[in-house]
């Protein structure tokens, strides 16, 4: 673990691979830290310097108070990646970090050459739906949404893992103001415009049991983009990531193979 300071703000981030390796950056959901890619990373081929790190608010990064605005999600990538000397990389963002990744691509070409847009989707619920989740916070804590989360998390089998109260564990000890800024941010954000004008490399991942992004909806994103591609996981929930490790990185190393990284 390292942190970088990009000016005021310090982000938690941590690099796998070699120096000269194919750049590549991970941006994980909300609720979650940079252990999120654990099982991915250490499944993926050498030759890869694989950069990830906690958002503001998540992790061990640095938490100002919300709320928060997508554009300053974005900007915080941009600036890590300026600082840290990664171009030109393969963005991979899960849910909210797929947002960031949509808004990275559209404001610095230079810096994203290709994205893998994993259980996310242009625009993610309603204005409504996040200023209920708010309230629910600001009244009973993030342990109040913390049993409806992991059923669009996981899918049912996951729950009899070893692994699962980890999980849940993370997310109850989420930064309150931290979670609640990115729900603001996502609750404003439609990437609908921007990512239909996006032309790079696309690959999309989803869950067939995801609550928060399904299947469809992540199509409907991916489709924004001509010549993208949609692979579904089954079994797994809005977490591939964890629940199915294997698949996950099986279906990120075709992608960088078909992209000259490896
Ligand atoms: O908590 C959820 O519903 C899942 C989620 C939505 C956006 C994100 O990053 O995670």
């Amino acid at each position: 673990m390292q942190m970088c300071d990009i000016g005021g703000l310090r982000l938690n981030y941590r690099i796998d691979g070699p120096e000269d390796g194919a750049p590549v950056v991970f941006a994980n959901s909300l609720g979650t830290d940079l252990r999120l890619w654990d099982d991915v990373v250490a499944r993926m081929p050498d030759g890869l310097r694989m950069l990830r790190y906690d958002k503001r608010g998540h992790g061990l990064s640095d938490c100002p108070p919300p709320p928060y605005s997508m554009g300053t999600l974005v900007t915080d990538a941009e600036k890590l990646m300026d600082a840290l000397g990664f171009r030109e990389a393969i963005f991979v963002g899960l849910s909210i970090g797929g947002m960031i990744a949509q808004g990275l691509a559209a404001k610095r070409m230079d810096l994203v050459r290709a994205m893998v847009l994993s259980n996310t989707a242009a625009k993610i619920g309603t204005r409504d739906m996040w200023e209920d989740r708010v309230a629910q916070i600001e009244e009973g804590g993030i342990a109040a949404i913390s049993a409806g989360t992991m059923e669009r998390w996981f899918a049912k089998p996951f729950y009899q893992t070893s692994g699962f109260p980890a999980w849940q564990h993370m997310l109850e000890r989420t930064p309150q103001p931290g979670y609640i800024g990115c729900c603001q941010a996502i609750a404003g954000s439609d990437f609908m415009t921007p990512t239909s004008g996006l032309r790079l490399p696309v690959l999309g991942i989803a869950g067939s049991e995801d609550g928060s992004t399904p299947p469809d909806l992540v199509r409907e994103t991916v489709d924004l983009v001509p010549g993208s591609r949609l692979e579904i996981i089954r079994g797994t929930g809005h977490l591939p990531c964890v629940e199915k490790p294997d698949e996950y990185a099986a279906l990120l190393t075709e992608f960088f193979r078909a992209q000259g990284a490896i």
